[in-house]
C-alpha cells in the first residue's frame, strides 16, 4: 500500500484540509446555482446502503464527495453504525462521532451522529473541503422530513437550506426481500417505512439483482412503480451504478422528466425508456399515488390548481371538503403549460412546494398535455377526481 493511500483522521474542530481539485460532477458545478448539492441515501435494512457508500468512498471516481452518516430519525432504538473504509491492515476504520476521515480518492467520510442538521451547516462553514454531500440515513428512517429540511426553498432561504441544495433521494431496495417487505411492512401509523422510502425516492437501486429471479425482479419493480410512478429504477449488483445516475440529477430543480416516462436498466446493462400507460391510480398498503393529465391552463385554472395544491398540502383536505385533514402528500411533481404558452414545473416534498416557470426548451416533454403526480396517504379516487376537475384533465 502506498503512503498516499493511507486515510488520515482529522478532528472536525480543526480546519478540514482543502482537497486537491479534481473534475467536478457536472460540466457546470451545481454549487454556482446556490448551495452544495446533497443526495439522501436511504434503503431497506440490509439492502446494500453500506455497500454503495463503501464503493463511493473507495473507488477512484474523481469526485470530491463528503459522505455523512446520519442518525436524524428516531435515534432511540437505532444501533450505532460504522463503515469500514480502510484496508484490512488499517486500524482506523472505526469512526467515532464528529470525525472526518479523509480518503485517498478525495472523498471525506463524516460521522456526525446525533448532532442534527446544524452540524452539517457547521461542516459547510469550513467549506472548500467538499463540493458534494451524500447523507446516508439509517435503514429505518423515513427520508421525507430530512428531504424537506434540505430542499432549497424560499421558506428556508435564510435558514438551514442556505448552503445546501437537495439534489435527490436515492433508495436502495433489496431485490430478494424488498417486495415482501413492502407488502408486509406496517409502521405504527399503518404505513410501512419501506413504502415511505420508496414514495420519497427519486431514484431506486434495485440491488442484489444477482440473487433474485427475473420474475421476482419484474414484480418488485412493478410494485415500486405503483408506489411511485415518478421514480427511476436501476437494477444493480453490489450497488454498482454509474455515479452520474445517482448524484447531480437535480431532481428538485425546475426541470423534470415527464412523470410517466421511466428509464431503467436491464441486466444486459442496456437502458430503455418505457411509457407506462395503464391506470393512473394505485394504492399499496396505505400509500397511494395518483397521476392526472393537465391540458394548457388559463390564468383562472392555474390559480385554482395552486389553491388546490395549497389546501391539500397545507391543510390535508380537499378545497371543497368540510372534513378534517386526512390527506398526507409525501411527494408531488409535475409539469404543465399555460394557454399563454409558458411551461411550469411543480416540485413538492410534504407541505413544501414550488411552482416555477421553465424556459422553453429547458423542460422535457414538449407536448401540449402536462401531468401531475401526487404520492401519499389518503389519496383515493375522490382526490384524483377533484384534482382532475381542477386541472381540467
Ligand atoms: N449477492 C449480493 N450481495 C450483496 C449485494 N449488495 C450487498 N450485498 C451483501 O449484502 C450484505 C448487506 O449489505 P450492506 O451494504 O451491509 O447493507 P445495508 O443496507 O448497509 O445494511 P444495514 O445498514 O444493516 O441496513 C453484505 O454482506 C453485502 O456484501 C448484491 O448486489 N449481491
Amino acid at each position: 500500500m502506498e503512503e498516499d493511500d493511507i486515510p488520515v483522521l482529522v478532528d472536525i474542530d480543526e480546519d478540514v484540509p482543502a482537497l486537491v481539485e479534481t473534475s467536478a460532477l457536472n460540466e457546470e458545478p451545481t454549487t454556482e446555482k446556490g448551495g452544495v448539492p446533497l443526495t439522501i441515501i436511504c434503503g431497506f435494512l440490509g439492502a446494500g446502503k453500506s455497500t454503495l457508500v463503501r464503493r463511493i468512498l473507495t473507488e477512484r471516481h474523481g469526485y470530491r464527495i463528503a459522505v455523512i452518516m446520519n442518525e436524524f430519525g428516531d435515534t432511540a432504538d437505532i444501533e450505532s453504525r460504522t463503515i469500514n473504509v480502510s484496508s484490512p491492515d488499517d486500524s482506523t476504520s472505526d469512526l467515532g462521532s464528529e470525525e472526518v476521515l479523509e480518503l485517498a480518492n478525495g472523498c471525506l467520510c463524516c460521522s456526525i451522529k446525533d448532532v442534527g442538521v446544524a452540524a452539517i451547516e457547521k461542516l459547510m462553514q469550513k467549506k472548500g473541503a467538499f463540493d458534494y454531500i451524500l447523507l446516508e440515513t439509517t435503514g429505518l428512517a423515513d427520508p421525507g422530513p430530512i428531504a424537506s429540511i434540505f430542499w432549497q426553498n424560499e421558506e428556508y432561504a435564510a435558514g438551514l437550506g442556505r448552503d445546501i441544495k437537495l439534489d435527490g433521494v436515492v433508495c436502495v431496495v433489496d431485490a430478494v426481500f424488498g417486495r415482501k417487505q413492502m407488502l408486509e411492512d406496517e409502521a405504527v401509523d399503518g404505513v410501512g417505512e419501506s413504502l415511505r422510502q420508496v414514495a420519497s425516492a427519486d431514484v431506486v437501486l434495485l440491488n442484489k439483482s444477482d440473487l433474485a429471479s427475473p420474475s421476482l425482479l419484474s414484480e418488485t419493480e412493478a410494485l415500486i412503480r405503483k408506489v411511485n410512478p415518478a421514480v427511476t429504477v436501476h437494477r444493480t449488483v453490489r450497488a454498482e451504478v454509474d455515479l452520474g445516475k445517482i448524484v447531480g440529477i437535480d431532481a428538485y430543480a425546475s426541470r423534470v422528466s415527464a412523470p410517466d416516462h421511466h428509464a431503467h436498466e436491464h441486466d444486459d446493462g442496456c437502458e430503455h425508456e418505457h411509457d407506462h400507460a395503464g391506470p393512473t391510480h394505485y394504492e399499496v398498503r396505505g400509500i397511494s399515488s395518483l397521476q392526472v393529465p393537465v391540458p394548457p391552463l388559463s390564468p383562472e385554472r392555474f390559480e385554482k390548481l395552486d389553491e388546490w395544491i395549497r389546501t391539500v398540502l397545507w391543510e390535508g383536505t380537499l378545497p371543497s371538503s368540510q372534513a378534517h385533514s386526512s390527506l398526507e402528500v409525501l411527494r408531488c411533481k409535475g409539469m404543465f403549460k399555460t394557454t399563454a404558452g409558458k411551461t411550469y414545473v411543480l416540485q413538492g416534498v410534504r407541505s413544501i412546494y414550488d411552482i416555477a416557470e421553465v424556459e422553453e426548451g429547458e423542460g422535457v416533454g414538449q407536448g401540449e398535455v402536462g401531468k401531475l403526480v401526487f404520492i401519499g396517504k389518503g389519496l383515493g379516487e375522490d382526490v384524483r377526481k377533484s384534482l382532475a376537475a381542477v386541472a381540467g384533465g
